[in-house]
């Protein structure tokens, strides 16, 4: 019987950010591993015209949970949505629900943020430190809190190379940041974020690491770990490989590439490409949680959960991998033949941005307009081309992370509970995991179905035949001028004819 397992059993478990990324496989694995666990209450907002129930409805009616329901049948009734807006005072919490998350709490999963790279300042501060630091205030008044862990990321020092597990002060307090937004209009904040950010690549990052420091700062007697994942990619054995459910991290670029809009980004080849599977990054939660809970240890514990130190993989690799399952497994409809190289010059870069991406979305554009329809292409393409500027800051560089607690960790746990929660990323077959991420990408994220691969084929083999077309139309275009203008062209021509 796996321990950690069993320690969760007749919990009450809060969790912030259920409704994201890691948060739904965070919640479908404590069900499926721990059925007998007493409640999960989860922080949630209403959104896109649904109420509470109705996202928590279509959270456990999705693919993901099918296992959760085998085992766990009554998993509606162990769920608890609580409205909550974390951007408000007391995040907006009504008094009885307040009492009830006060007074019956065992366990926190902190994983609500902004994770936008552009968001303002105003908004990231409010959520990723200042809504950290009232969350921590609540935790304090909770009788039976055994354990808090805050999500953080291993990007939050990333002006540094070497990170270790510790927490690195940030130059301005946290706390004077909070107090001068809540008097500086929008146009001065946007004025001075560049000075405060200084060499953080974004507000994102920045505000994690303050984050973090709120966490050191008003973490008072309270047993609190603090977890740092690197670029948290599709699911890599549980439930099931390849799930994903949103654009963010590598995924977007993946279906940029799958349907031929991306064909070159700038990036350094043979940099690490630290992607780790989001089941990982939630095993190392959950027996971090029990750890936290269980040992107490007496200082707030930072674990790394990150591929490039045990299991690297480079960003060359991993492209040739995606091209490669793109032949295989290709996704329907797409706007050119997937093709794509890396290039870490700049020059080339702007070369590529204007031969590869703007010229057919021009040409593209010219052609809707002819047959009377809306232009979108350009407009597509500068979005994108956007987007991936702001990720390139993460593909051209490397960085060490140091993961001695996360070690320390996996040494403690039973045979059993390192099989259950297995975060040994050395096991990571990375070919296999990249393969089965494509397809979940083209399967769960734009619900394409396998039995449109043979068309899919069929375009492709159509696309390809208009590009050889292309470029040989192109070649003698410029051959044929060559000839009119060079001697030594024609007489090389007289000479092969
Ligand atoms: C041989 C070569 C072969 C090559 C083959 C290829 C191989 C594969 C190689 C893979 C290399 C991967 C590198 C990953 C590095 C990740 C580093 C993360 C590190 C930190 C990790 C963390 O600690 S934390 C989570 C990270 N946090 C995000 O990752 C949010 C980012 N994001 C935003 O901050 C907003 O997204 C932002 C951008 C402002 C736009 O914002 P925005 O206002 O324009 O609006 P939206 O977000 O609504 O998106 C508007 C349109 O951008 C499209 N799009 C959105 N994201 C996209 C995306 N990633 N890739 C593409 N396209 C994307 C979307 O499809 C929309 O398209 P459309 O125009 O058709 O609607
Ligand atoms: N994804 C990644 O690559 C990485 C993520 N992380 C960290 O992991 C954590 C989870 O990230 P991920 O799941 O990917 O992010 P998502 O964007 O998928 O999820 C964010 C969650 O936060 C919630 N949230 C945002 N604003 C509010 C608000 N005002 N009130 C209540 N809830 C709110 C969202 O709710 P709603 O559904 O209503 O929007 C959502 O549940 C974050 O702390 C992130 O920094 C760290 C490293 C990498």
């Amino acid at each position: 019987m796996s321990t950690i397992a069993a320690f969760y059993g007749g919990k009450s478990i809060l969790i912030t950010g259920a409704t994201g990324f890691l948060g739904k496989v965070l919640m479908e694995k404590l069900f499926r591993t721990s059925p007998d666990l007493k409640v999960i209450y989860i922080l949630v907002r209403p959104k896109a015209g649904q109420t509470l129930q109705q996202r928590v409805f279509q959270i456990l009616d999705s693919k993901l949970f099918e296992k959760v329901k085998e085992v766990c049948p009554n998993v509606h009734e162990k769920i608890r949505a609580i409205y909550a807006d974390l951007n408000q005072n007391d995040f907006a919490i009504s008094k009885e629900d307040m009492q009830e998350l006060l007074s019956c709490t065992n366990i926190i999963f902190h994983c609500a943020a902004t994770v936008r790279f552009d968001d303002t300042l105003r908004h990231a501060v409010q959520l990723n430190v200042t809504a950290t630091r009232q969350l921590l205030l609540m935790a304090s008044q909770m009788p039976k809190l055994e354990a808090f862990i805050h999500i953080s990321t291993a990007y939050s020092n990333c002006n540094l190379k070497h990170i270790d597990e510790v927490i690195y002060p940030c130059p301005v307090e946290p706390k004077k940041i909070i107090d001068s937004l809540e008097w500086l209009d929008d146009a001065i904040i946007d004025e001075i974020t560049p000075k405060l950010i200084r060499d953080w690549p974004n507000i994102y990052t920045y505000t994690k690491a303050l984050g973090e420091m709120v966490v050191q700062q008003e973490s008072r007697n309270l047993n609190i770990a603090i977890i740092r994942p690197s670029i948290v990619g599709a699911t890599w054995q549980e439930p099931f490989p390849g799930w994903v459910d949103n654009i963010n991290g590598p995924n977007g670029i993946i279906i940029a590439t799958g349907k031929g809009f991306l064909r070159a980004i700038k990036a350094t080849p043979m940099a690490v490409a630290d992607v780790i599977p989001v089941d990982t990054v939630v095993n190392l939660m959950l027996a971090v949680g029990w750890y936290t809970a269980v040992h107490r240890p007496k200082s707030t514990l930072v674990y790394h959960i990150t591929s490039g130190n045990m299991n690297p993989c480079n960003w060359h690799k991993m492209g040739v991998q995606v091209l490669a399952t793109f032949e295989k497994i290709p996704f329907e409809r797409p706007f050119r033949r997937p093709n794509a190289n890396f290039t870490s010059n700049s020059f080339t870069s702007q070369y590529w941005n204007a031969v590869s991406h703007r010229a057919p979305a021009i040409i593209y554009d010219c052609y809707l307009r002819l047959t009377g329809r809306k232009p979108r292409m350009t407009k597509l393409m500068n979005r994108l081309l956007r987007t991936v500027s702001m990720l390139e800051y993460f593909i051209n560089r490397s960085w060490e992370w140091s993961t001695y607690n996360t070690e320390m960790l996996m040494s403690e746990l039973s045979p059993e509970d390192q099989r259950v929660f297995n975060f040994d990323v050395r096991q990571l077959n990375w070919l296999e995991y990249i393969e089965n991420y494509v397809l979940g990408v083209k399967k769960y994220l734009l619900k394409e179905d396998m039995a449109g691969i043979p068309k899919a084929k069929q375009r492709l083999k159509r696309l390809r035949n208009i590009h050889y077309l292309f470029n040989t139309a192109l070649f003698l275009i410029a051959w044929r001028l060559l000839i009119a203008r060079s001697q030594m062209a024609r007489n090389v021509w007289f000479f092969i004819m």
